[in-house]
């Protein structure tokens, strides 16, 4: 892939800019108009994070998680911070999704898809533009990419530099995730490696009996005389959600291979709950590149939307390329998701089901920490699979907000978290992440409704 198109055809990126003038919700407020120009300057100079042929690829393997031939696993932070993207954050994320796939794998005897909500999702959408603190208020925080956590004026300003920030911060951790996945880190071999340095509990007790498991059946194959060389490295693709259109225009490329646009800022993007707006400026920036892209759907979701979303989005119906991953919450998901998966397969639409069990199920506590409760993410994706089963359609895979921290942020799980443990460990500044006990035991349970088939 080239920077620039050879072709005498019309630039592509025409089309990017035809869709500049639509509305976008939940943009932020740039002081400086020269300073955002010359950020966006920046970005579009710098070379792609990630390559067309790799979207590709990945494209190809969400098709096979539509037909039932593979598995989507889809986690990370809910929003990276630059302050975290340390060597010890990246690789802990990285085992724990290795972990989770190695126990769905086995468990499941399922290829997994595996998609770190990774290098790029730095930008957070909100219910309110403002925060109030003891009778000061500020704006929002919107992400590391957009302004600073921090409770201050000059902190809640946006700053365009940290687009290009953004950018370098994503690219490192690319570079590490790529290292870790295919240097040797990612080996099956080395699958017991991978529960080194995590505390000791019940879900990592579970994990390293099934370890010694494939343990035994890689010596086994050894024995045989199979070729190892396909486990040495893995697949492992990034994603984030395209909300700061700053950023994701400029990130966006012409393919010189075929002259299409793609997002080079990560191999797979979607478009949250709060600007799928059919006619905005995200739908139609998701219409106009390449890239497999998700649509976050929640219980409120229009159905007769949904269905002109896919006319615009894949027109040509093409598997892998487009992806709902639904939000309903524990509560509603049996009763809201059925008529969407039969209207949406009546229409004859390809679009591969994932379910995120996390963005319905947040509540305040009462101690006013915003968590999920383990229970309710098990239970939502129980409804997932079973209306799934019901209607003869695929359950895709699990898209969830994890940490290979040892976090408290959910309730929950067999360490039983309560309320009052959440002041321990609360390290997200934005929706409370699994840690990495609760997300094993998560991949134990999914592997077990995997295998009820
Ligand atoms: O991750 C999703 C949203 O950005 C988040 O839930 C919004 O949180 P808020 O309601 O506190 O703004
Ligand atoms: C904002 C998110 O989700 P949703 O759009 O489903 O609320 C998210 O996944 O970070």
């Amino acid at each position: 892939m080239t920077l620039v198109s050879t072709t005498t055809a019309p630039d592509p990126r025409q089309r990017l800019a035809a869709g500049a003038g639509r509305p976008a919700a939940q943009q932020p407020a740039w002081p400086d108009r020269a300073a955002l120009d010359e950020a966006v300057a920046t970005l579009a100079s710098y070379p792609p994070l990630v390559f067309a042929g790799e979207c590709d690829v990945l494209r190809e393997r969400i098709a096979a998680v539509a037909r039932g031939e593979a598995f989507l696993l889809q986690g990370g932070d809910c929003a990276e911070t630059f302050a975290s993207a340390t060597a010890d954050n990246i690789r802990d994320r990285v085992k724990t999704i290795l972990q989770m796939a190695a126990v769905l794998t086995y468990g499941a005897s399922v290829p997994v898809v595996k998609v770190g909500r990774m290098a790029g999702q730095y930008a957070k959408p909100r219910s309110s533009t403002e925060e109030t603190r003891e009778g000061v208020t500020l704006p929002a925080y919107r992400g590391d990419m957009v302004n600073d956590f921090d409770f201050t004026q000059a902190a809640r300003t946006p700053d365009p530099q940290r687009l290009v920030r953004a950018y370098h911060a994503s690219s490192a951790t690319l570079n590490l995730v790529r290292a870790f996945t295919t240097g040797g880190f990612a080996d099956l071999r080395h699958v017991h490696d991978w529960n080194k340095g995590f505390v000791a509990n019940a879900a990592n007790a579970r994990y390293e009996r099934l370890a010694k498991d494939i343990d035994k059946a890689m010596k086994f194959m050894n024995a045989c005389g199979a070729d190892f060389e396909a486990m040495r490295t893995t697949e492992f693709f990034s994603a984030h959600e395209a909300l700061v259109l700053d950023y994701e225009r400029p990130m966006t490329r012409v393919d010189s291979r075929t002259g299409d646009l793609y997002d080079t800022s990560g191999h797979f993007v979607w478009v949250g709950e709060r600007t799928r707006d059919l006619d905005g400026a995200h739908i139609d920036f998701v219409a106009s590149v390449r890239n497999p892209v998700g649509i976050k759907v929640s219980a409120t979701a229009d159905t007769d939307d949904l269905l002109r979303i896919i006319d615009k989005v894949d027109p040509r119906r093409e598997p892998g390329r487009l992806t709902f991953i639904t939000r309903m919450g524990s509560g509603r998901i049996r009763e809201a998701l059925p008529t969407i998966v039969e209207k949406v397969t009546a229409s004859g639409a390809s679009v591969t089901w994932v379910c995120d069990p996390m963005h319905g199920n947040t509540f305040e506590s009462a101690s006013g920490y915003k968590t999920r409760d383990f229970d309710d993410v098990v239970e939502e994706v129980e409804g997932f699979f079973e209306v799934h089963r019901a209607l003869g359609t695929v359950p895709g895979g699990i898209h969830v907000e994890l940490t290979g921290n040892d976090v408290t942020e959910c309730i929950g799980g067999s360490e039983r978290i309560l309320d009052a443990d959440l002041n321990l460990r609360y390290e997200s500044v934005c929706d409370p992440r699994l840690n990495h006990q609760q997300s094993l035991e998560l991949a134990f349970l999914v592997a077990e409704m995997l295998n009820q088939d």
